[in-house]
């Protein structure tokens, strides 16, 4: 049984003050022990997260990192910093770094590689965009990410990695994917893996939906079989709405 997981991305929003008052009030509710819960944020703020949410139910990560360990690369921070930050998850290869900072599918299998090595779980998106969908090539598309992803990952490292299908069209339109073409992709993306690795690595890898998920929808994902949990925007800034997405998600 995979464990579902519910981790907020919250992209370039919030000062340091509004982050700390969140994970404060986050911290003093009460979290369903059957979801993992995480908030992926700016890099400024991580040190402080890290900090305050010491000994509480919910994780911390970053929405981006390097796979180098240290060197010339102005402006950029390093996955093994953030792996001695104390840092659980890092999104890699959102469509937002794909598309407006050049991220390649080479560039996002060494971070993949290297936040294994340095034990924080990677998170990688795939997705195609409204275009790719339209004209049919979305599956070779996804496969090809996927493939590209897990290119030289383990078979014991593979299932420790988190996917996020996060179709381009759907992301901060308020035009979700329906469940289940959600389901459908999610159930595509475990069958590449299967193909790369085998039955016990597909069926423990964790793969979640993102796109307008807000409470309203969130249980609608997860009662399909394929979707184990969600990668949030907008609907993740509020304690309130956040707290709503991790109860939607319970399976208890
Ligand atoms: O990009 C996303 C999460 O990584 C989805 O963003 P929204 O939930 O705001 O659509």
């Amino acid at each position: 049984m995979r464990k579902p997981i519910i981790l907020g991305n919250w992209k370039m929003h919030k000062t340091l003050g509004e982050a700390i008052e969140f994970i404060d009030e986050l911290k003093t509710r009460e979290l369903p022990k059957s979801v993992e819960a995480g908030i992926c944020a700016p890099f400024i703020h991580l040190s402080d997260l890290v900090a305050g949410s010491k000994d509480s139910d919910f994780g911390i990560g970053a929405e981006n990192g390097h796979y180098e360990d240290s060197g010339a690369f102005t402006g950029e921070v390093s996955i093994a910093s953030l792996a001695d930050l104390g840092v659980d998850y890092v999104i890699i290869g959102h469509s937002e770094r794909r598309q407006f900072f050049a991220e390649t599918d080479e560039a996002i299998n060494k971070k993949i590689l290297k936040s294994l090595e340095k034990n924080v779980v990677p998170v990688v998106c795939v997705g195609e965009s409204l275009e790719e969908r339209e004209d049919g090539s979305y599956e070779s598309l996804i496969k090809r990410q996927i493939e590209k992803a897990f290119m030289n990952v383990t078979e014991t490292d593979a299932s420790k990695v988190v996917v996020a299908y996060e179709p381009i069209w759907a992301i901060g339109t308020g035009k979700s994917a329906t469940s289940k073409d959600a389901n459908d992709m999610c159930k595509f993306i475990r069958e590449t893996i299967k193909e790369l690795y085998s039955d016990s690595v597909a069926e423990a890898v964790r793969i979640q939906y993102g796109g307008s998920v807000k409470p309203e929808n969130i249980t609608e994902y997860m009662a399909e079989a394929d979707i184990d949990g969600a990668l949030v925007g907008g609907a993740s800034l509020e304690v309130d709405g956040f707290i709503a997405l991790l109860e939607g998600a319970k399976n208890d």
